[in-house]
C-alpha cells in the first residue's frame, strides 16, 4: 500500500530534549535547526547544520549523493531525532510532506481519488481543490499505475496539499519528470506558495531548475558547504568546488540573463548603457505575473531562464 505523502508529525511533537518550539507568538518560523546532526554506526551521516524555514519561504537543500540532505529533512519533520544540536517548530506545525520514495503495491487497484485518502479521511472537496490545485483533477478517475511520471508526482503533491499544510516538504519531487515538467513542477510549487503563503522545504540534486524559484539555496555535504540566495551559492568557491563545470554553466546561464535590464517602456538597457528593442533571447517574461502576488518573499530576478536554457545546460554537462 501507499506509504508517504502524509501529512507527518512535526517536530514539535516529538519527545527528549531535541524537540521544542520554534519562535515565540507572531514568529514566522516554522522549523528550525541548530546546529542538528545525525550519527548512525559510529559515523555522522551529516552534521552541523543550520536551517530556517519561514512562512512564505522556499528553502532548497542541493549536494551530491549521500550529502546528507534526506537526512536533514526527516530530521526538520522529526522523523530523527538529532544526535547532536536542536531541531525546533512552530506549535502544531501542519506539514505535508512528499517523500523521496514511495511503496506502492503495484498489483492492487488504486485510483488517484483513493490515494488521496488512504491514510486519512479528508472533506470531498477539500481533496477536489487540492487535486485542482496540483494539475490532476483531470485524472482523478485514474488508475495510479497509469499515470505518468509527472502526473504522479503531482497525485502526490496533491495528497500533501489536501492536508492543508503550513510547511510542504519535497525530496526531490521531480523523479521520473522530463524537463519541461520539472520545471512546470517547480513553477507550480512557487505558485503554491504564493497562493497560500507556506513554506516550503524541497530537496534537489540540480540547482539549475530550481534556482528561479527558491529563495534561499543550502548545499550540503555532510556538513553546511555554502549558503545563500541561489546567485550567492553559484558563486561560491565551496559550491563551484562540490559541482564544479556544472557550477560553472549554471552561472554562466544566470549570467547570461542578467547582462541587461528591463525598461519599463519594454526596451533594453545592456550592462555597457546602451539601450535596445529586446534583449535578444527568445524569453518568456513573467514580471507581471510575479508582481501580481505581491508576496514579500516574491524574487523574480531569475525568471528568465526557460525550459531552452536548462536543456542546453543539461546537455553541456
Ligand atoms: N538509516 C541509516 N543508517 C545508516 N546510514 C544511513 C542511513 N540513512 C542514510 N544513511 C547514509 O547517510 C548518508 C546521507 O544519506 P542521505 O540519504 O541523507 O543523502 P542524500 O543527500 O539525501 O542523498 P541522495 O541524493 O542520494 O538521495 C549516506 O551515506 C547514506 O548511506
Amino acid at each position: 500500500m501507499a506509504t508517504g505523502a502524509n501529512a507527518v508529525p512535526a517536530a514539535a511533537q516529538g519527545e527528549g530534549a531535541a524537540s521544542g518550539r520554534a519562535g515565540g507568538a507572531g514568529s514566522d518560523i516554522l522549523v528550525e535547526l541548530v546546529d542538528a546532526g545525525i550519527r548512525r554506526n559510529g559515523r555522522w551521516l551529516v552534521r552541523g547544520v543550520d536551517l530556517t524555514v519561514r512562512r512564505g519561504e522556499i528553502v532548497t537543500l542541493i549536494g551530491p549523493n549521500g550529502s546528507g540532505k534526506s537526512t536533514t529533512v526527516k530530521m526538520a519533520l522529526g522523523i530523527w531525532k538529532p544526535d547532536e544540536g536542536t531541531v525546533r517548530s512552530k506549535p502544531s506545525l501542519r506539514v505535508g510532506y512528499v517523500p523521496q520514495k514511495v511503496a506502492v503495491d503495484w498489483t492492487l487497484p488504486l485510483t488517484v481519488e483513493r490515494l488521496m485518502t488512504l491514510t486519512g479521511k479528508l472533506p470531498e472537496q477539500r481533496i477536489r481543490e487540492a487535486m485542482a490545485a496540483a494539475g490532476i483533477e483531470h485524472r482523478a478517475k485514474a488508475e495510479v499505475q497509469t499515470l505518468s511520471g509527472g502526473e504522479f508526482q503531482r497525485a502526490l503533491l496533491a495528497r500533501a496539499l489536501a492536508r492543508n499544510p503550513e510547511l510542504l516538504v519535497l525530496d526531490e519531487p521531480v523523479q521520473g519528470v522530463d524537463f519541461t515538467g520539472e520545471i512546470a513542477i517547480y513553477q507550480l510549487i512557487r505558485e503554491i506558495r504564493d497562493r497560500t503563503g507556506c513554506g516550503v522545504l524541497l530537496i534537489s540534486h540540480d540547482l539549475h531548475v530550481v534556482m528561479a524559484q527558491t529563495d534561499t539555496v543550502v548545499c550540503l555535504n555532510g556538513h553546511v558547504c555554502c549558503r545563500g540566495a541561489p546567485a550567492q551559492v553559484l558563486e561560491s568557491p565551496e559550491y563551484v568546488r562540490l559541482f564544479g563545470a556544472r557550477a560553472a554553466e549554471t552561472l554562466a546561464i544566470y549570467r547570461h540573463h542578467h547582462d541587461h535590464t528591463h525598461l519599463a517602456d519594454g526596451r533594453v538597457q545592456l550592462a555597457d548603457g546602451t539601450i535596445t528593442d529586446s534583449c535578444g533571447h527568445d524569453h518568456h517574461h513573467h514580471h507581471d505575473h510575479d508582481h501580481d502576488h505581491g508576496h514579500h518573499h516574491d524574487h523574480h530576478g531569475h525568471d528568465h531562464m526557460t525550459a531552452e536554457d536548462i536543456r542546453r545546460a543539461k546537455g553541456n554537462a
